[in-house]
């Protein structure tokens, strides 16, 4: 492996993540002159499903996504004995999750500035006809301030001009819609924007907003809406965590509509 990467002009590092399917390595790019991520995929030890659906589905996507709010993936290399290596821009400081874990609860305008980032790399998306289908802190990386959206392992092209309706679960249940949980068909766009809901209160609260231990009992929660943050007060932030965790997916807004919450514009 290390001397396949070497003759590609990769000096490897340290084991950085480690994936259900992959390992997540720090390696040092001659090319570009700087360190990137590199994604090591055995499609030996990867089941059946994964490679023949999953993983080319995800290569074909982010080949072909730019934006400043998303990983840039630079190459995807594939050596003899079945290893994919996804060559990716490094984020050096950590994720969403371990940041709130260590500040606790944001205040709004620092919790706005993150979250804004993600809206900005789902319009992109959305725009491009790409559902994420699997949003939540941990894969919301930074580079200093910086939002980086990563993992499109369960993402999806949705067809052009026609409605999508997807029947499978995908992602952390912990930030699944309702609808997506029950299995009933939805437009994985709305899905996204539950995700999004929850990343928000997670940035705001500290915690979950649902318990996902008990999945009956979660789906009740849910669709008795969400017990909004008090120390919010009435505000613009809780009427956005009400339309982001609208249990009816038809009353959900879009991503177009969502940009142009006025709590999103604050400074
Ligand atoms: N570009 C990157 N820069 C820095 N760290 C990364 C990068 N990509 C992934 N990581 C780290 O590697 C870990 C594994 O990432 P990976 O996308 O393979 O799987 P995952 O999303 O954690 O798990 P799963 O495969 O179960 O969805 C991540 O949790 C993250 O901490």
């Amino acid at each position: 492996m290390e001397e396949f990467l070497l003759a590609s002009g990769y000096q490897l590092g340290k084991t950085i993540g480690e994936g259900t399917y992959s390992k997540v390595k720090e390696a040092f790019s001659h090319k570009h002159q700087k360190k990137v991520a590199i994604k090591i995929i055995d499609k030996s030890a990867s089941p059946e499903e994964f490679i023949q659906k999953f993983l080319p589905r995800e290569l074909q996507i982010i080949e072909r996504l730019d934006h400043k709010n998303i990983i840039h993936v630079y190459e995807v290399l594939e050596s003899a004995d079945g290893k994919i290596y996804l060559v990716m821009e490094l984020a050096e400081d950590g994720d969403i999750f371990d940041y709130v874990t260590h500040q606790g609860p944001l205040p709004e305008h620092r919790a706005r500035t993150l979250f804004r980032q993600l809206v900005e790399a789902i319009q992109y998306c959305h725009g491009c006809g790409v559902a994420h289908r699997d949003l939540k802190c941990e894969n919301a990386l930074l580079q200093g301030r910086t939002v980086k959206l990563t993992d499109f392992s369960f993402a999806k092209q949705l067809p052009v001009g026609g409605r999508e309706l997807s029947r499978t679960f995908c992602g952390s249940v912990a930030y699944a819609a309702p609808e997506v949980l029950q299995g009933v068909p939805h437009d994985s766009r709305k899905g996204d924007i539950w995700s999004l809901g929850v990343i928000l209160y997670v940035l705001l609260c500290a915690q979950l907003p649902f318990d996902d231990t008990n999945i009956p009992q979660m789906l009740c929660q849910q669709q008795k809406g969400v017990s909004l943050p008090g120390h919010l007060g009435v505000s613009d932030c809780q009427d956005l965590l009400k339309r982001l965790l609208e249990p009816d997916m038809v009353l959900r807004p879009s991503v177009e509509r969502l940009s142009r919450h006025p709590w999103l514009a604050r400074p």
